[in-house]
């Protein structure tokens, strides 16, 4: 019996899978991880992970997994305007549930117009990947005919995609409405340059700027120009005197200025940097952090630093501190939509319901945060949206509803070199086209002080 099944098998065998083309497996996992984003909402940090991601990732060589990177970032950078060129080469538009097609057609293209890749691997590959799907076998032939046009008309279609936007709609509309629509097309367009790789230092900036290659920014910020390897392989990374953080990230921390001798909490602490900036300030730190895990990560992030905080698990809208603080910082987790540069992902897993939610939330934390320091105490609350209604709607929200609180100039030393970033209401707002010193590449953050009375 048992030969019988096995020569059975055997039999049924189709035989091995015919050897598919050198580049196909970082193409194909770039398909479906465009897909995952795309169609259902999955956020990219998870899946581009070389221990915990997307299988067919993870399956991947380290020179192939920095190749899906980069054909799936480039592809969500530039999605409007590569699916704009493709409908432009199409007679009548795929059908609806072509959406793996669409994803494959979307990656080569990227291939074609944005990356130094040569066009036939691109159209090669893709016209493989299609042929491979039974679903799309019949357009393999279509595949190749519509990729090989975009090929032939590179720099014509490059240049009709000047003027589009590379964001999602719902997106670009809301900034019309909040920002206006030279302003909207200015965050879009910023999104298609990555960002640079910004470090906070303890001390001595000038100095790591120099064995770095950086240049350090008005705010002491340094910012790497061309960085090689690995941050993590860098001087003086593992004897903790410097940590990566984005200028503006950097900012709402230091918009407390000197916190000597002063208890400040950290609501929402973990990864850590603006927890360290508050200890080197001056302050006796105390880092709270819902996720055991991440709070975890900023007590080793804190170790290599050799810097000391009381740290605390705890969710912040249930913790009753013992005394109350001199000051809080609230950096909310909140749509993330001003860090597009670095996660082009966010505008195409988040929606505009998603901000509404997350507006509430934050306005629940900042109540929560004033109850946790003293009278005349201050809580800075900032995060790393572009979108009013979690920053600036919630404090004209909480100056409505309550008569103990009132807005809080900073203190003028801290905003000195970005004077130019304080709103009418002494807020400070940034967007991924502001310059600092000139240049632009900045996160959209806002932050704002709060007194208590
Ligand atoms: C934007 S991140 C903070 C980044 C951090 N301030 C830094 O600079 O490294 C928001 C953090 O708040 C945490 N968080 C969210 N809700 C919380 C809550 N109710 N209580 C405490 N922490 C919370 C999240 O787990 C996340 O780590």
């Amino acid at each position: 019996m048992k030969r019988t099944g096995a020569k059975k098998a055997r039999s049924q065998n189709p035989g091995p899978a015919p050897e598919k083309k050198p580049g196909y497996a970082p193409r194909a996992a770039a398909s479906k991880i465009l897909a995952a984003v795309v169609d259902r909402k999955t956020p990219l940090d998870g899946m581009l992970d070389s221990e915990h991601g997307n299988g067919a990732y993870r399956s991947l060589s380290a020179a192939d997994q920095s190749l899906c990177r980069a054909l799936v970032l480039t592809s969500l950078r530039h999605k409007p305007m590569l699916d704009a060129a493709i409908a432009r080469l199409l007679e009548r538009p795929l059908p609806s549930g072509a959406r793996a097609l669409a994803h494959v057609l979307t990656i080569a293209a990227a291939q074609i117009l944005y990356l130094d890749i040569p066009d036939h691997s691109a159209v090669d590959i893709a016209v493989e990947q299609a042929g491979a799907d039974p679903r799309n076998k019949r357009f393999a032939g279509l595949v190749n005919a519509v990729l090989r046009r975009l090929s032939r008309r590179k720099d014509k279609t490059l240049a009709e995609l000047e003027n589009l936007s590379p964001i999602p709609d719902w997106f670009r509309e809301r900034l019309v409405e909040v920002y206006g629509a030279e302003k909207a097309f200015a965050i879009g367009r910023a999104q298609l340059t990555p960002p640079s790789i910004d470090i906070s230092v303890k001390s001595d900036a000038e100095g790591w700027a120099e064995k770095l290659g950086g240049t350090v920014l008005s705010t002491g910020t340094i910012r790497l120009d061309k960085p090689s390897g690995a941050v993590t392989g860098m001087e003086g990374f593992d004897a903790g005197e410097w940590w990566v953080q984005d200028a503006a990230a950097a900012i709402p921390a230091r918009l407390f200025g000197d916190l000597t001798g002063k208890r400040v909490i950290d609501l929402c602490a973990a990864p850590g940097g603006k927890t360290a900036q508050l200890i080197l300030q001056g302050g006796d730190v105390t880092a709270l952090e819902r996720s055991k895990s991440r709070l975890r990560r900023l007590e080793q992030n804190l170790e290599r630093l050799k810097l000391s905080a009381e740290t605390i698990c705890a969710d912040m809208m249930e913790y009753q501190p013992e005394t109350l603080f001199d000051a809080a910082l609230v950096d909310a987790p909140c749509s993330s939509t001003g860090t597009v540069r670095r996660h082009p992902d966010v505008l195409w897993t988040k929606d505009f319901a998603d901000i509404e939610k997350l507006a509430d939330v934050q306005y629940a934390m900042l109540n929560r945060a004033l109850a946790m320091v003293r009278p005349g105490g201050i809580v800075i609350f900032s995060n790393c949206s572009l979108d009013p209604l979690e920053g600036e709607a919630n404090v004209a929200r909480l100056l409505a509803e309550r008569e103990d609180v009132e807005r809080a100039a900073f203190p003028p030393e801290t905003t000195g070199p970005i004077s130019h970033l304080l709103n009418a209401d002494g807020a400070i707002r940034t967007t991924p086209a502001d310059m600092l010193d000139g240049a632009t590449g900045l996160d959209g953050f806002y932050a704002v002080a709060i007194r208590k009375l």
